[in-house]
């Protein structure tokens, strides 16, 4: 049996977590996946280094994930062409903004038998429609993608500490493949078939993250943030069910689901940002700078293009917290509209 080779697109606070568990699994799974695991890093300059060349050497991603050591078999990789070559799994693991110009440069380069799972959490929104980020990688890559989401805070599943996640999957085949690909002692995965609500969960609870590090901010408390997670859990539902109907009930159950939107309404980077936004008022770009060094916010993005999307289609009354956000964000609406206008 020929063995799978497995490339990582991106290589940030999660990617660099994933490629961890990644590294570890294919050499426990010998007999189903080669030893090497390419990574591919966006190069940047690191104390006036190579980024690549810093994690080559010590094993370890001094910028997104410092003090945890990757195992010997992983390489990082500057040119994206030349890490996925010859690739037959491909983990997508990078900020939503970025996957487009990416499978670009990718296109033509991925063989039509490889496949591939979308750990992004992030949905395409145009004016004109929503795309799943792993809908919009198989059309682009003509391969098949499955999903993974979960209440997964890198820093964590990094130290080993004990969590859930979710792989929605329409090959039963595939799904078992990325079961062995990321569940660990500390990483339970649990395999369903609805990719879809996977995919809207773990956009959508950035949102909702927004609204409640705002409540935070004001210093509401956590009986207003509990209200405001189980508003946006109702819209959460709502959208998918509204705009894509397939979206089981159950999905919501699961780790992607209300475990995600808990953890990230607690001790995500969403939440951390938008307290600081309430309590300073400084630009959102400007905190992201400060307070995260390098790494990227999802939930105000996607606050502005579910906006764009319901605005569209004359909905957004239909979406009150989602709107509220948007508002609060990008149009000054007042903080304390997070509990008025919802
Ligand atoms: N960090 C976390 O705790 C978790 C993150 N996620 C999701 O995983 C996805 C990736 O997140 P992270 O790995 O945490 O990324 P991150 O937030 O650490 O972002 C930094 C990454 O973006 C890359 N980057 C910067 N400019 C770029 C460009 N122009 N083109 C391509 N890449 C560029 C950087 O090289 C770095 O790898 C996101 O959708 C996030 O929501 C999911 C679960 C947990
Ligand atoms: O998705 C996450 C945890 O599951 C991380 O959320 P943040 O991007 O808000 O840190």
């Amino acid at each position: 049996m020929t063995k799978e080779r497995v490339c990582v697109i991106g290589s940030g606070n999660w990617g660099s977590a994933v490629g961890k568990i990644i590294g570890e699994n294919v050499l426990k799974h010998s007999d189903l996946f080669e030893p090497e695991v390419r990574q591919w890093v966006f190069q940047e300059d690191f104390k006036g280094e190579k980024l690549t060349d810093v994690i080559n050497r010590e094993r370890e991603n001094p910028k997104y994930l410092p003090g945890i050591k990757f195992t010997e078999n992983i390489k990082a990789i500057p040119d994206l062409v030349d890490a996925s070559r010859g690739a037959s799994v491909l983990v997508f693991v990078l900020p939503h903004q970025f996957v487009r110009g990416v499978c670009e440069q990718m296109k033509g380069c991925i063989a039509p038998s490889a496949k591939a799972i979308s750990l992004i959490k992030g949905l395409e929104i145009k004016p004109e429609g929503v795309t799943l980020f792993s809908e919009e990688i198989s059309r682009k890559l003509g391969i098949n993608v499955a999903a993974l989401s979960g209440a997964n805070i890198a820093d964590e599943v990094a130290l080993e500490r004990f969590c859930e996640t979710t792989i929605g999957s329409r090959s039963q085949q595939d799904g078992e493949l990325f079961f062995k690909l990321f569940n660990t002692s500390y990483f339970h995965v649990n395999v369903i078939r609805d990719y879809v609500g996977v995919e809207l969960c773990g956009a959508l609870k950035n949102v909702v993250a927004v609204g409640a590090g705002i409540s935070d901010g004001l210093g509401y408390g956590s009986n207003t943030k509990a209200a405001i997670i189980r508003l946006g859990l109702m819209e959460m539902r709502k959208f998918g069910q509204t705009f894509f109907g397939t979206v089981e009930d159950t999905t919501f159950f699961e780790s992607c689901g209300v475990a995600d939107l808990i953890t990230t309404c607690s001790g995500g980077r969403n939440r951390k940002v938008a307290e600081a936004f309430a309590k300073t008022g400084k630009p959102i770009d400007v905190l992201e700078k400060q307070m995260l060094n390098g790494q990227k916010l999802q939930g105000t993005l996607t606050a502005h293009e579910v906006h764009q999307f319901l605005s569209a289609r004359k909905l957004t009354h239909e979406f009150p917290l989602f709107e509220t956000v948007y508002r609060i964000i990008y149009e000054h609406a007042p903080l304390e509209s997070i509990v008025r206008d919802i």
